[in-house]
């Protein structure tokens, strides 16, 4: 048994996976094949979903019978509901707010809370009800937290369009429900990112798939994994507000040794492909709406950083400015980034539980040998 310390894990391989595939030299990814550029233009977050869970694209009847089954599942019950009142009503954090309710979906489902033992169909029914209920919450916290009623889901509305439907209280226009569908198709896989690695972890335990989602929505809240989002727009917000050049800003970040959010990835090497077409769409809908500011500022970033530094975009660079330019609040941006990236989680939980071992590695103990024990009331 090697004695190397992998810090951070960088480098090591401890399953195999079918779903989803980086190479970080030349920028790209894959979900079982087929290139993300592809699914971002022509491929639903629906469409995605069936294809990390059951690993092909569906037929059209497939996929009718995947959203029926979906949509069915959308409603929340009112003890989730009243959390969600209390949770709002105490200004909890949205992100933290998630956590804690889908927590409380288990006591709901249908199957219960009981441990899964490597069910797959079990794991991806008590996945699918998770995925479906995840918008309804969410918009619901939006909602009442603003002093407004929640908005019960719609079933003639895509996943996309029903949570910003619930989210607004008015059916979005197709700029706003393509570009919103397209970064769910976007966020949903990333390999074995920190939180679809916690939610194996947690499976591999054999625990159910709420806990596994539950372990997964908290690492991702993390400001160098998917709570970056909110930390970019703040940023971008802080230079507005303060009339600042952009570059300055960041150059005296760095100077700070602090580090620029949306920046840097532990496997791309080069700009990450999903923030090149969050780039795209940033700029878009600037032009759209005839200012490109955002858009202007981060480009302004990426290029320093780029000269200065050398490292690139990653996925969280660019959604920021197209969430804010779609209205959505910035508090919202990693809830948003879990209520797709649930899509992975369940997928990859699911993968591994099909040939489970417990995920359990080692620490180099460097702490102190052979101490004698003192009495409490002798030392
Ligand atoms: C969806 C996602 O999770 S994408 C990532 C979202 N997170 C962020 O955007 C937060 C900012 N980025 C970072 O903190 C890092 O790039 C991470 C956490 C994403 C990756 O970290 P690691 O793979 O551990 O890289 P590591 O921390 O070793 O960085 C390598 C070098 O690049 C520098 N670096 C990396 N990212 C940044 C950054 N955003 N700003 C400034 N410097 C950076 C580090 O300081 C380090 O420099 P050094 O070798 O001179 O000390
Ligand atoms: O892969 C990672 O480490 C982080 C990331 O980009 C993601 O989870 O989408």
């Amino acid at each position: 048994m090697s004695d190397e310390v992998k810090k951070g894990l960088e480098g090591v391989l401890v399953a195999e996976s079918g779903l989803s595939h980086i190479d970080g030299d030349v920028g790209r990814l894959i979900y079982r094949g087929y290139a993300i550029d592809d699914l971002a233009r022509d491929a639903s977050y629906e469409e995605v979903l069936y294809l990390l869970w059951h690993g092909e694209l569906p037929t059209a009847d497939e996929l009718d019978e995947f959203r029926a089954a979906m949509v069915s599942e959308r409603s929340v019950d009112d003890a989730v509901l009243d959390t969600v009142r209390d949770l709002a009503a105490a200004d909890e954090d949205p992100m933290a707010a998630l956590r804690t309710t889908v927590s409380q979906l288990s006591a709901y489902d249908p199957e219960g809370s009981g441990h899964d033992d490597g069910d797959h169909e079990a794991i991806l029914r008590k996945g699918r009800r998770i995925t479906a209920k995840i918008p309804t919450i969410l918009a619901a916290f939006s909602r009442i937290r603003d002093g407004d009623e929640p908005i019960e889901p719609r079933e003639d509305l895509t996943h996309a369009e029903n949570f910003l439907y619930m989210l607004n209280g008015e059916e979005p226009d197709d700029v706003l429900a393509e570009t919103f569908d397209m970064a769910l198709v976007l966020h949903a896989d990333h390999g074995l990112n920190a939180s679809t690695f916690s939610a194996m972890v947690t499976a591999s335990t054999l625990a159910d798939v709420h806990s596994a989602v539950t372990s997964a929505i908290g690492t991702l809240s993390g400001g160098l994994h998917g709570g970056a989002n909110q930390n970019v727009m703040r940023m971008l917000e802080e230079v507005d507000d303060a009339e600042r050049d952009p570059v300055d800003w960041v150059d005296h970040a760095l100077d700070e040794g602090r580090r620029v959010p949306g920046f840097g990835h532990r496997v791309y090497n080069v700009k990450d492909p999903r923030a090149v077409i969050l780039g795209e769409k940033s700029e878009a809908l600037g032009e759209a709406a005839g200012d490109i500011k955002w858009y202007e500022m981060s480009v302004q970033i990426e290029e320093y950083m780029d000269e200065n530094k050398g490292i690139a975009p990653n996925v969280d660079f660019y959604s920021a400015s197209t969430y804010y330019q779609l209205g959505i609040p910035i508090d919202l941006y990693t809830p948003i980034f879990a209520m797709s990236r649930v899509g992975g989680w369940v997928g990859h939980v699911s993968e591994y539980l099909e040939d489970n071992r417990l995920i359990r590695p080692r620490a180099r103990y460097v702490g102190d040998e052979d101490q004698e024990f003192v009495p409490v009331d002798e030392r």
